[in-house]
């Protein structure tokens, strides 16, 4: 009886909702000013700040996931959100039926509107190229794909709290106890001692375009501490009990202490702020429109131009431009200043920014040249569209045949024409980057990392190399150490250095020692990765298999009917972890997949992989294959962005004489490299407006 829905009239319905809502966004705000008043009487402001300053393994960590964006209309977003969550956690209890019944929804927005933030959004469908935050990317649809909305969902979340909206994240294994520690998964399914091995085939550089694209798509920030930003959830081996906190257990005697910290991403409210679970945020555009480089937002973009000439700043020594101090590197440093914050997570991953960022400049200095009477905003957006055309050239014909393998890109439509045009956008498909997508399958790059960072010499001979422990959040490599590094050598070992292989084991550089300061006070990121997507409510290894139409495995064995895509190694690795097969994490679950022929994924993370990058071209109005009036190219111009590679901008914007031709395949396996004759120039002539002037 207690189930039974509560039936009320339709103004008592009304009525309800309303009472329903203002006691959900009293109890939200009461909340945060007590949280806001405990920090303040806790810190003076000359604390707080010292504190934030200093090279910590926690401060790096909010450095990484840190609100990017305005910090107040991010966490305005915030607060709508946990008080449409709060709501419908009442408005169930309540009525005890789900808040997203038809006749609930459009009250529920009406009286959650005072309390929903407002974008004020005028579409100009018009418009020749795209905006900073993605808005008006789908005209029927102008949220779609935008900075600062929900992560959309391929599957809905399975979280822990009885209702499942996502105030307790996913805990409990299928037979009631607690899932294991993300750690002991880590140490039985990623672990491999100190010496990871490489691959034989693919480069560094193949691992940091893609964490560069990853930057491009998704930045998922973490929740604060009201009034003193960075919040602490472990007290020494005490995790710290607060609901913002999900920190885990690690086996004594591996690090300084058994908590390790653990902040839960910040919540997002859906368009309107609607009834539902708990979503988390996307601080980026979706789309691959280079926003780590250009920036989010209409002022964070014209803070990264010159404003002259349709150039972008640039730093010393054609680097990043210089940053405030202490902010995104570490303490002492001059930082740098980039579209996306974590610009210096890895020396390796800044090469690449500055590669797009000499190649805006390049090509903007070549425009001015060719067609003189063009102002500045008409050269900067011609080069951002050349420079993104290129950019998902690249994207399409040299990174997804390397991670998903030739026979899928071909099969699935994935990669690009060879020539000409290729209508594909449909405005029914979000483009926007899925929450499983950044919580763990985009991820699968994290076991390429590569444990050194190294320079090679202008003719190829080795430089030296540096463990890349030293270099997290460091700028010193690529401003030139003790004269040796800097960015053109590090270029060139990138694109010759094998990668770490792409196999279950995660170097010790990332899995024991992320972020850290002094021995044993680092993190794991393979159980940050698992500990992320539980936050998320992911569900579970198995009912993805099922979403990609693959059998879920009913044992731990890889016989039929269970582990089918696991050798026995792994297979025992994860039975060793869990109690059931329904228990496995999506990330360890499918990492640990043997890869498909020609492919570094096995078939779980192929087919995620595979329908996001589809959903990322036919999503996007502005692909460049589109045959579009106002928006795409010319047949010429078109043409000439399809010879390119990743390998002719290194060439162009590196101090390089010769390279092989896919940057992301190194020549220690075979390819040959050629000089400056072999890689086509982009021809600006494409470019060129004939302007005649009538004689008077
Ligand atoms: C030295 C290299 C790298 C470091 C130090 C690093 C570090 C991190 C850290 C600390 C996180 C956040 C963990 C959390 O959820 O608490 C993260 C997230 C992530 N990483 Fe990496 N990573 C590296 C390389 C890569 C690469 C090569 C890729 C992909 C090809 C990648 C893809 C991702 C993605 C998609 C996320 C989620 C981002 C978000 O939702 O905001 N990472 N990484
Ligand atoms: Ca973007």
């Amino acid at each position: 009886l207690n189930n039974v829905p509560v039936v009320l009239t339709v103004h008592n319905l009304a009525d309800t909702i309303r009472e329903l809502i203002n006691e959900a966004a009293n109890e939200v705000n009461m909340q945060r000013n007590m949280v806001m008043m405990e920090n303040q009487m806790k810190m003076s402001p000359q604390t707080m700040r010292q504190e934030t300053h200093q090279s910590t393994p926690s401060n790096m960590m909010y450095t990484f996931l840190r609100r990017s964006e305005d910090m107040m209309i991010e966490g305005a977003f915030g607060k709508a959100a946990e008080i449409a969550i709060t709501a419908t956690s009442k408005i169930e209890k309540r009525l005890k039926r789900p808040a997203t019944s038809t006749d609930i929804v459009p009250l529920f927005h009406k009286f959650i509107e005072p309390y929903c933030p407002k974008r004020h959004i005028v579409c100009n469908p018009l418009e020749k190229y795209r905006t900073a935050d993605g808005t008006c990317n789908n005209l029927n649809n102008p949220v779609w794909g935008t900075a600062i909305t929900p992560q959309p969902r391929f599957l809905p979340p399975n979280y822990g709290d009885s209702q499942n909206l996502g105030h307790i994240p996913r805990i409990l294994s299928v037979t009631g106890d607690p899932l294991p520690s993300p750690r002991l998964i880590s140490n039985n399914v990623h672990g491999s001692g100190v010496n990871h091995p490489r691959s034989q085939k693919y480069t560094v550089a193949l691992t940091h375009f893609g964490q560069f694209i990853d930057h491009d798509v998704i930045s998922t920030p973490i929740l604060i501490d009201e009034g003193l930003d960075q919040m602490v959830c472990c007290n020494g081996d005490q995790p710290v009990n607060r609901p913002e906190c999900f920190p885990f257990f690690t086996p004594p005697g591996e690090f300084k202490h058994t908590c390790m910290e653990f902040v839960r991403s910040e919540a997002a409210p859906t368009t309107g702020c609607g009834p539902g679970p708990r979503h988390q945020m996307n601080q980026r555009t979706s789309y691959l429109d280079l926003s780590q480089v250009y920036g989010n937002n209409i002022k964070a973009m014209r803070e990264l131009r010159t404003l002259h000439g349709g150039e972008m700043q640039e730093g010393a020594g054609g680097l990043l431009p210089d940053g405030p101090p202490d902010l995104d590197c570490v303490e002492g440093q001059v930082c740098f200043r980039a579209g996306d914050h974590r610009h210096s997570d890895a020396p390796t991953l800044n090469v690449i920014h500055v590669l797009f960022l000499r190649e805006h400049n390049r090509i903007a200095r070549g425009l001015q040249k060719i067609n003189p009477h063009w102002g500045d905003e008409k050269i900067y957006q011609e080069t951002k569209k050349i420079l993104d055309g290129m950019y998902q050239h690249i994207i399409y014909n040299e990174y997804l045949p390397a991670i998903l393998g030739e026979e899928i890109v071909t099969k699935f439509g994935i990669r690009s024409t060879a020539r000409g045009y290729n209508n594909v956008y449909d405005p029914k498909v979000d483009g926007s980057t899925r929450n499983v997508f950044a919580a763990a399958v985009f991820r699968i790059g994290h076991t390429q990392i590569e444990s050194f960072v190294g320079f090679m010499t202008p003719d190829y001979a080795h430089g030296a190399q540096t463990p890349v422990v030293e270099e997290f959040f460091n700028t010193r490599l690529i401003r030139g150490h003790n004269s040796m590094y800097g960015v053109d050598g590090i270029a060139r070992w990138m694109c010759t250095h094998f990668q770490g292989a792409p196999d279950s084991f995660i170097t010790h550089a990332v899995r024991d020692r992320l972020f850290e300061t002094e021995p044993g006070n680092g993190f794991d990121l393979p159980a940050l990765n698992m500990q992320r997507a539980r936050d998320h409510g992911i569900p579970s290894y198995n009912k993805w298999r099922e979403f990609c139409g693959l059998k879920p495995a009913l044992h731990f064995g890889v016989a039929p009917m269970g582990l089918i895509d696991h050798d026995p190694r792994s297979a025992k690795a994860l039975q060793l972890s869990y109690s059931h097969p329904n228990d496995i994490d999506i990330f360890p679950g499918g990492l640990s997949e043997i890869p498909m022929p020609g492919s570094l994924l096995g078939p779980t993370f192929q087919c995620l992989f595979s329908l996001q990058f589809l959903n990322f071209k036919v999503g996007d109005r502005f692909y460049y294959e589109n045959d579009f009036k106002h928006t795409g190219f010319t047949p010429g111009q078109l043409n000439t962005i399809k010879q390119q590679r990743l390998s002719s901008l290194f060439m162009r914007n590196m101090q390089m004489s010769r390279m092989q031709h896919n940057a992301f395949v190194s020549p220690l396996s075979g390819p040959q490299r050629h000089g400056h004759e072999m890689f086509p120039p982009l021809d600006l002539n494409f470019w060129r407006e004939i302007v005649i002037h009538k004689k008077k």
